[in-house]
């Protein structure tokens, strides 16, 4: 068996009296691509959130890398290898695209401000010039190239959600949390991103998370699909065991076991 990048083990998480997720487990094989899906208000965000350390879970643990990181900062668990993005854009929208790539990968940065000066003529350089280049694959990956100097307020959506992805790329991660890369996106966009996704998954080796509502692209790109419905896990699985079973489609698809419509068309 692969082994797992992740490992989600018991979560629970309330707001006040709202039990937003209950006793949560999981895990995702490393180089995988691993989607949450669930209706609104089922816990998805919650689980990202507690993922990547915005959250603190009230029970449970979390392991990356074959780290406990249950109680670390999103800060330190972006210094093991996690990026993300956010499902409302969070781009600097007065900085060129680059600025807005370049911002937040300075912790890959090994030289500090007390080595740095010491070191600059060679290995702070070096470092940097490495880096540069590989900022420059992720621009040429994304294929954002023409834009690197435009302004990122003025980029229609769709581009402006291709730069996130660049910027939470160029942080190096062992795996990468998206949350609804496709919304508000058009056909065109979506199938771009989905092309992105699984390419940066498969040229990059990154293993992905994502929260999706598009049923169409999540069953085409992902290896396992978790169903999460008020705030527990209901099924986790290949995305036909996950599309066949009967609890799926009525509680999350609000198909009865008998109709024969496609689930796809539903959603
Ligand atoms: N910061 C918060 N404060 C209070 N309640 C919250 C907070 N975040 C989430 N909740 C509640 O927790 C539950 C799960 O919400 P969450 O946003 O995780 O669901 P979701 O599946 O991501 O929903 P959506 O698809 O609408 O984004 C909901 O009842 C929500 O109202």
């Amino acid at each position: 068996m692969a082994e797992s990048i992740l490992k989600v083990e018991h979560i629970s998480l309330a707001f006040g009296g709202v039990k937003a997720l209950t006793d949560v487990s999981f895990s995702v094989e490393r180089g995988s691509i691993f989607s949450i899906i669930g209706p609104n208000g089922a816990g998805k965000t919650s689980m990202l959130n507690c993922i990547s350390g915005r959250y603190r879970p009230n029970a449970g643990t979390i392991t990356f890398n074959k780290q406990d990181v249950t109680k670390l900062r999103p800060n330190d668990r972006a210094d093991l290898g996690m990026g993300r993005t956010f499902q409302n854009l969070a781009l600097f929208g007065h900085m060129t695209v680059l600025d807005n790539i370049m911002v937040g990968r300075h912790h890959l940065l090994k030289n500090n401000w007390i080595t740095g000066p010491l070191y600059w003529a060679t290995k702070a350089q070096k470092e940097e010039l490495a880096h540069r280049r590989y900022v420059e694959e992720v621009i040429d990956f994304l294929e954002i190239s023409h834009i690197r100097k435009s302004v990122a307020g003025t980029l229609s959506y769709g581009l402006r959600k291709r730069v996130e992805l660049a910027r939470a790329m160029a942080l190096k991660p062992d795996l990468i949390l998206l949350d609804e890369p496709m919304a508000g996106m058009n056909l065109e966009e979506k199938e771009d991103m989905a092309r992105y996704i699984l390419d940066l998954n498969e040229e990059f080796g990154i293993t992905v998370v994502m929260i999706e509502h598009d049923m169409g692209v999540v069953m085409d790109i992902s290896h396992q699909v978790m169903v999460l419905d008020f705030g527990k896990k209901l099924i986790c699985g290949l995305p036909d065991e996950v599309m066949a079973d009967p609890h799926v489609k009525r509680a999350y698809l609000g198909i009865e076991e008998d109709a024969d419509s496609d689930i796809l068309e539903a959603s």
